[in-house]
This record gives C-alpha cells, sequence and structure tokens, in this order.
C-alpha cells in the first residue's frame, strides 16, 4: 500500500489493513478548490497534517464542505518536495490512544501543495490567483513562534526583513514579506475580505500575526510602494481580521515505532527525512487522540463550518482565557519542564518521564500549586479537568513516542509565554507573591544548566535547535560541571532578559534565586538529580 490515488481505489486492501479512506471523490474535490479556494494553510509541518487536514476530512466526509485546503510552504521547501507532492499530497494519520488502541486514516483533504517561492512561477501564480479569488475565506498558520518575529537578537528588523521594506510588495521575498505582497495582491483585486488564523502556540498569537504583516504594511505605505488604503485594509477587521486561536494536540515527530508498525500491515510509504532545515516529516503523522482548537470567531468573508468537526468558535475574551490556561499553565510549561528535565537526566521519551516521581512531583507542583492560581475558568473548558487529563491520561500515553528533544526546540522562544506570564501574575495580585514561586525559577535555572549541552552523569548532548543557542552558549562558555565560577557574571545578561524570560528576573526578585539553583545544579555530576530531591523535599 502506498499513498498514491490509484493505489487507494482497491478500498478492501486498505480496509484488511484497518485503514480508513477518504468517503469522498478527490477529483471532484480538486476541481472544486480550483475553481473555489476557500482555505490555504501556511506551514505543511506535522500538526498541520495531524489536525486542521483532518478536521476538514471530516467535512468532505460528510459532504459539509465540498472544497479541501491548499497548503503552502514558505520557509523549508523540501517538506513539499519530498513529503507532499511524491504521495499525490496524501498523508497518513496514526492516532494513538491512550487505552492502547490505533487509528489509521489515509488524510485525502488538500488539494494542492505549493511553495510560497517568488522564484517558482507556477507557485507564485497561483497564489496569487487564489488570493485574488473572492472564495477565499481563511489563511491559517502553524510556522512556529519563530515565524511571526521580524528581529534579530539586537532588537532591530533582521536584514531581509528591512530589505523588504524598501523592495516594496513586488520583490518582497522575507516570509511575513510574501504574505503581506499576497494580502497587497487581495487588495488590488477589490479590496476582498480575508481571515489571517494564526494556531502556533504563541499568547495572543492573532496579534503577533497582525503585528508582523502591519509592521510591512506601514513600511511599504511610508515608503510610497503601495497605495494608501492598503495600510486601512489590513488595520480593518472588516477586512482583514486577525482571529485569535488556541490548538492542542499533542503530534510528535514521525517515530520508527510507527513506522515500523505500519510496514507489519503492508503499508510502505514510511521513509521518514530530516530536511535541511531539521523538519522531520514522513508520509506518516502520529498523534494523540485528544484535541482542541479554540478560534475567535471573526471571519469577514466566512469560513468552513469547522463547529461541525468539533472546533469551538467564540469570543477574543474567552479564547485568551483558554490559551492562557494551556500556554500558560496547564500544559506548555509543564511539556517545558519536562523538556528541560528530560534531556539532562537522559531520557528520550516523555511517557518514561512521567514514571520518574521526582519529575512527576515536579510538574504537579508547576501545574497546580503555581499554575493553577493565576488561570481564569474560561468557561467553555474546566482547567481543573484539563490538567488533569493532560497529567494523567495525555503526557503518560505509553503509547505515544514525544520526546523532551523535540520539545525543547526553542526554548528561548517560548519561556517568557510559558512562565513569564505567571510570575506577571504573581507580582501584580495582592493576595500573591512572587516569592511564592519555588519550581518555576527550578526549571529557568534548569534551562541555563541545559544549554551547557551536559547531562546529569557528565555526558554531552545535543542541544536542540534554538534561534538564540549561539549567543546563549557563548555567554555560558566560562562555566564548567564541578568547577566554581562566577555565576552571577555569567547568569546576569541572560536572566535580566526580559525578551527571554517575559520579565527581567532581578527586577522580580527571582534572579538571585535562578543563581542560587544554577550554582547547585552545577555542583558535579549528579547535581541535577540531587538539587530536584532536595528541594521536592522541602516542598
Ligand atoms: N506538534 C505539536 O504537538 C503542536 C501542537 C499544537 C500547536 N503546535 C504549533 O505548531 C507549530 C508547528 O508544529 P509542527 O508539529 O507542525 O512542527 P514541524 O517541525 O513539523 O513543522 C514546522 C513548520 O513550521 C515551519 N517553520 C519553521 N521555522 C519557520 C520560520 N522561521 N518561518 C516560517 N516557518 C517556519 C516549517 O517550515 C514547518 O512548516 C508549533 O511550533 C506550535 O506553535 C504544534
Ligand atoms: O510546539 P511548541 O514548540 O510550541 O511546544 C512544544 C510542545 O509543548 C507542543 O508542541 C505541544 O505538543 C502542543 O502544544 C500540544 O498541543
Amino acid at each position: 500500500m502506498r499513498l498514491l490515488d490509484g493505489e487507494l481505489k482497491d478500498k478492501s486492501v486498505w480496509e484488511k489493513a484497518g485503514i480508513e479512506l477518504p468517503g469522498f471523490d478527490r477529483e471532484v474535490m480538486k476541481a472544486e478548490t480550483a475553481k473555489c479556494p476557500q482555505w490555504v494553510h501556511f506551514g505543511a509541518g506535522n500538526i498541520f497534517r495531524a489536525f486542521p487536514a483532518a478536521l476538514q476530512q471530516k467535512l468532505l466526509n460528510e459532504g459539509v464542505e465540498k472544497t479541501g485546503i491548499i497548503v503552502a510552504e514558505g520557509y523549508d521547501y523540501e517538506i513539499v518536495k519530498k513529503a507532499y507532492r511524491p504521495q499525490d499530497d496524501l498523508s497518513l494519520l496514526v492516532t494513538l490512544k491512550a487505552n492502547g488502541t490505533i487509528e489509521k486514516t489515509v488524510i485525502g483533504s488538500l488539494a494542492q501543495s505549493l511553495t510560497v517561492d517568488r522564484h517558482d512561477e507556477a507557485d507564485w501564480n497561483r497564489l496569487k490567483e487564489i488570493f485574488a479569488s473572492k472564495s477565499l475565506q481563511m489563511v491559517s498558520f502553524t510556522i512556529t513562534e519563530k515565524g511571526y518575529s521580524l528581529t534579530g537578537m539586537d532588537g532591530n528588523y533582521r536584514g531581509d526583513v528591512a530589505a523588504d521594506f524598501e523592495a516594496g510588495p513586488d520583490k518582497a521575498d522575507s516570509y511575513i514579506g510574501k504574505l503581506a505582497a499576497l494580502c497587497y495582491h487581495r487588495y488590488a483585486n477589490g479590496r476582498l475580505p480575508l481571515a489571517l488564523v494564526s494556531m502556533d502556540n504563541c499568547s495572543h498569537n492573532g496579534d503577533k500575526l497582525y503585528a508582523a504583516v502591519h509592521a510591512y504594511a506601514e513600511a511599504w505605505t511610508k515608503n510610497g510602494l503601495v497605495d494608501e488604503g492598503f495600510l486601512a485594509y489590513i488595520e480593518s477587521p472588516e477586512n482583514v481580521s486577525f482571529p485569535w486561536s488556541m490548538i492542542d494536540k499533542i503530534t510528535p515527530r514521525p517515530d520508527d515505532s510507527v513506522k515500523k508498525m505500519l510496514e507489519e500491515v503492508g503499508f510502505t510509504d514510511t521513509e521518514s527525512i530530516v530536511t535541511s532545515k531539521n523538519t522531520y516529516v514522513a508520509p506518516f503523522v502520529n498523534a494523540e487522540e485528544a484535541e482542541y482548537l479554540v478560534i475567535e470567531d471573526a471571519f469577514p468573508n466566512g469560513r468552513p463550518a469547522l463547529e461541525k468537526s468539533g472546533v469551538m468558535f467564540t469570543t477574543r475574551e474567552t479564547v485568551e482565557k483558554v490559551e492562557r490556561m494551556k500556554v500558560c499553565t496547564c500544559l506548555n510549561p509543564l511539556h517545558t519542564t519536562l523538556a528541560v528535565y528530560g534531556c539532562l537526566l537522559g531520557y528520550t521519551k516523555i511517557s518514561e518521564e512521567m514514571k520518574d516521581q521526582d519529575l512527576v512531583k515536579l510538574v504537579e507542583i508547576i501545574g497546580y500549586k503555581e499554575g493553577l492560581p493565576v488561570v481564569t475558568d474560561p468557561g467553555i473548558l474546566s482547567p481543573k479537568k484539563f490538567i488533569d487529563e493532560v497529567l494523567q491520561i495525555r503526557v503518560p500515553n505509553p503509547f505515544m513516542p514525544d520526546t523532551p528533544q523535540r520539545i525543547a526546540c526553542d526554548t528561548s522562544q517560548k519561556l517568557s509565554i510559558r512562565f513569564g506570564e505567571t510570575i506577571k501574575e504573581y507580582a501584580a495580585r495582592p493576595e500573591l507573591q512572587v516569592s511564592d514561586l519555588k519550581f518555576i525559577p527550578m526549571v529557568q535555572a534548569g534551562w541555563c544548566r541545559y544549554l551547557l549541552g551536559v547531562d546529569d552523569e557528565g555526558n554531552t548532548f545535543t542541544v536542540s535547535p534554538d534561534p538564540m543557542y549561539e549567543s546563549l552558549a557563548k555567554q555560558l562558555e566560562g562555566v564548567k560541571i564541578g568547577e566554581a565560577c562566577d555565576v552571577h557574571k555569567v547568569l546576569e545578561p541572560i536572566l535580566s532578559n526580559a525578551k527571554i524570560f517575559g520579565v527581567n528576573l532581578y527586577e522580580v526578585g527571582l534572579g538571585e534565586t535562578v543563581e542560587g539553583i544554577f550554582t547547585e545544579l552545577t555542583a558535579g555530576p549528579g547535581a541535577v538529580r540531587a538539587t530536584l530531591k532536595k528541594h521536592l523535599a522541602e516542598a
């Protein structure tokens, strides 16, 4: 069995292997999408295939929608060339349930895959055609937090961004520059309305996307490179909206154990690759069963009926509460904690970490004791039930091949949201004291210890990719496990960086605490475990 339209025709073979097929005619769907494109998704990574693409498949299966999704990859063209087009844009979703059962579904809801590459004339022209279509309702994004950033380490616009501000929409070649150019094309073709929906794990993700696109519209207006009405078009939610969203479905990288299981039932399209831009991709994706997608209902040109496949549409206020609950307290901070300490303690599987009583206690304290007090109940999901499900069912799921090394990617970009928001709440609320936070500093110190790339036994490991790694490693280069050093001098520039932590840790009274824990964690081999045990015993 291979992922090719022709191969899907012999349904009995797939049925025998327990693999569900799309329940609609893909050729008809592709023709409808070519005529009336409604949904483009930027970011052809694993979560897209496991979640948004599967949601649209449900609607196509039930006849609720007639068009598919066009996926557009603007950062890592290899994904499209190696893991989409050779498989006719089909993928296999493997759902690994906590009770040990497995669901296998061929996802056929993609009508087309495109590179957002203005040097590829056919793809770029097709994108322009799509953005000029009246039928286009939404463009969604899963491009990682760093995908929205226009600035470098020094806080100034990056070179490619600054060059695009001068070059204008006809030549823009940076990621968001190309998106802004496509929006300008839509504006020039009748000021057509559109929703740009970020589905990334960043707080207020809609605002992040708005700020990035707006920066281009503003610069181009100032430089006289676009019609004056363009800025107002981007600024007016009746024309272009930037709904906020919260997305949740743990989707690890394609795993060898799943590959093996698929090969055993006769499925042969299992070749995983790591692209030169470090995306882990295969024709199949593996994910958990639990999934939550909550989106602000602000779609000026209408939207697919995604509520019929389980998406919750609500107000911006409610999305904010749900997103803070997940991203700032009840899931992602716990993941980051397990990522940092998992790498230090030699783990390669998240579910194994949930058998380690020290780590379980650590995430329970960070979640229930330090995080939950600042959560406002969003009403549509219960924070207590949510965190219970995360810590008792989802993260310990032994069938999920998730790794601390995956989650540790880009940690410098995530710490401010994962922990900084809680610290700010403790500083702002009279009934809470920042000094009561004992274990969030443990993660902050643990991350600095992690950046040394040496585990608790003294073995070196590869630090997961992070856009700030190079400069952070340089800052930490004098630190050696088991050797005394001037910890304040080394850590002060890092811990005072509010861009990393959301706050200057010294100004909120946590800088010295983190320095102290870091000193303990670097005392020698075994110090990570000993420090954890010591602090947990005092909790
Ligand atoms: N995987 C999950 O469990 C999960 C769950 C919820 C939300 N998310 C969100 O989705 C994002 C992507 O996750 P994934 O599993 O698809 O990861 P992935 O590694 O499979 O894919 C990453 C995607 O982001 C793109 N990308 C990477 N760096 C970029 C940059 N600088 N500019 C523009 N695009 C860039 C890649 O080209 C690719 O399309 C996460 O960062 C997170 O915000 C992921
Ligand atoms: O995806 P990131 O990089 O924001 O964070 C890593 C994980 O915590 C994350 O991918 C989770 O798996 C996801 O947020 C679960 O919904």
